[in-house]
């Protein structure tokens, strides 16, 4: 069967979901509750989150639990990740959570068209699936993973098509941070229209 022939307004496979501080970009250090979406078709090498990969393995839960849920902790901040989080239709979770009075933020490669509706975008391109064209004028932060020095490249080539008002964040891939991060300070202080965002849940050791 395909994976993705349900109702995503109804259910959507979930891998996981957890109340934590929001570690990197510009919402972090920020209390939100994550939603993480099972399935990815975008095989970056150094995801850190590959078990998130096979839909199949994730149970479909309603829509409807998966907003209760969220209702039960402090912060009105949601992050909807994965996985990819836009393989799916999105109108119908997040419409209930925006019913629920939520903030919602997303994180996504931008390699599936965009749909819902969303309070905050952080765009993180992938070389490993390019970005659809729509996804650069909905950006309200960029951010680009540090793997090696090519990515500087392609973290231009990324900043000159979003616009004005988007956040630029570089972060380091976790396995590379040693060698990448003094590159990264370096760049960052040559280019000052950068910022680099820290995966800083990893140095906390929260999920
Ligand atoms: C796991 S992804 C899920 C959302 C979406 N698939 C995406 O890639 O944006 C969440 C964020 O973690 C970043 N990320 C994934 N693996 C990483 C790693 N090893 N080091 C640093 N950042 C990583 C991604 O670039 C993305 O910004
Ligand atoms: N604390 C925390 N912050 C995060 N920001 C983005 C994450 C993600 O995996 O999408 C993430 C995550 O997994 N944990
Ligand atoms: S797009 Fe996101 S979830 Fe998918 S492989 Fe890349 S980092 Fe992992
Ligand atoms: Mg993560």
């Amino acid at each position: 069967m395909d994976k993705t022939s349900f109702d995503h307004t109804k259910e959507l496979p979930l891998m996981e979901a957890f109340y934590t501080i929001q570690g990197e970009g510009a919402y972090s250090g920020k209390a939100a509750y994550f939603i993480r979406l099972g399935g990815c078709d975008v095989g970056c090498v150094w995801c850190d989150v590959k078990d998130s990969w096979d839909a199949d393995k994730w149970p479909l839960r309603s829509v409807q639990e998966i907003v209760d849920e969220a209702g039960n902790y402090q912060s009105k901040l949601v992050v909807v990740t994965g996985g990819e989080p836009f393989m799916y239709n999105l109108d119908g979770l997040t419409s209930e959570l925006k019913a629920k009075g939520f903030h919602i933020n997303v994180e996504t490669s931008g390699a599936h068209p965009f749909s819902g509706t969303v309070d905050w975008v952080c765009l993180s391109p992938k070389k490993f699936k390019a970005p659809m064209s729509e996804w650069y004028e909905m950006a309200d932060e960029l951010k680009i993973i540090i793997f090696n020095e090519s990515d500087f490249k392609w973290a231009e080539q990324h900043a000159a098509l979003v616009d004005d008002k988007c956040k630029l964040l570089l972060q380091p891939e976790w396995s590379k941070q040693e060698k990448m991060t003094p590159y990264i300070i370096e760049y960052v202080k040559q280019h000052p229209k950068w910022s680099i965002s820290l995966q800083t849940h990893k140095y906390l050791d929260i999920p």
